[in-house]
């Protein structure tokens, strides 16, 4: 693997002021930037992610999949089950289980380069409470053991809960990160799903909608 591709002077700062803006611990900056170092540096030979800029990166990927973290906030501290559905490089999950230390988290991907990377960022970050399920998400095989599932930039609504829906416990949700209010998605969302509620997101550095979009099972 090549030397770490070193980071542009300022990230730093950016990240910390991000992380501040969203009532983070700016010292969390240190173990992102690992993740992101790392990124970077795998992504020069194996194409994780169409977003090459480090400076991107940090808006793009960190604190973009950061802007959701309060809405995780309950289950980190019950100590509760988080699966991330076609999490790519580990987004959002790798990102929320670096701030969210009590979050359980499951990066379930099935393009196998992808989740290697995400063993070794896990490894070299020592995130012990997280794992890797290299798995088509539809084939993955533990029904209703999560608490939450989330997913960014993966797929529609009904799709993603088609593929996963499965893997929530009675009571669980999806936590699905959106660009513009999907409302079309949501009109079609399946018989027994329900919107629970939509919040919009401001993520630091960028302009552009952002929502987070909560669904649950509605009752029978
Ligand atoms: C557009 S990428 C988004 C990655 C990441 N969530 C992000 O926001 O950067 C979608 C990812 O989902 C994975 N994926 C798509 N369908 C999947 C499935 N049925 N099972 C497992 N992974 C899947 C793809 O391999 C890809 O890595």
């Amino acid at each position: 693997m090549n030397a770490p591709a070193p980071l542009p002077p300022g990230l730093r700062r950016e990240l910390e002021s991000g992380l501040s803006a969203l009532a983070l611990d700016p010292a969390l900056a240190a173990p992102l930037l690992d993740y992101l170092a790392l990124l970077a540096r795998w992504n020069r030979t194996y194409n994780l992610t169409a977003v090459r800029d480090p400076q991107e990166m940090v808006v793009k990927h960190l604190l973009d999949s950061l802007a959701m973290h309060p809405y995780v906030d309950a289950i980190a501290q019950a100590g509760g089950a988080l699966a991330d559905l076609g999490t790519g490089a580990g987004l959002p999950g790798i990102p929320l289980a670096i701030v969210k230390p009590g979050l359980r988290v499951t990066l379930v991907e099935s393009n196998g380069k992808k989740a290697r990377f995400m063993r070794e960022a896990l490894r070299q970050l020592g995130l012990g409470e997280a794992r890797v399920a290299e798995s088509r998400i539809e084939a993955f095989a533990e029904p209703g053991a999560y608490d939450a599932i989330t997913a960014r930039a993966l797929a529609t609504l009904p799709l993603i809960l088609e593929l996963g829906g499965h893997l929530l416990k009675p009571g669980g949700s999806l936590l699905a990160m959106k660009g513009a209010y999907p409302a079309d998605e949501i009109a079609a969302l399946p018989a027994g799903w329900r919107l629970q509620a939509s919040h919009p997101l401001r993520v630091p550095g960028l302009d552009a909608e952002r929502h987070l979009v909560v669904v649950e099972r509605a009752p029978a």
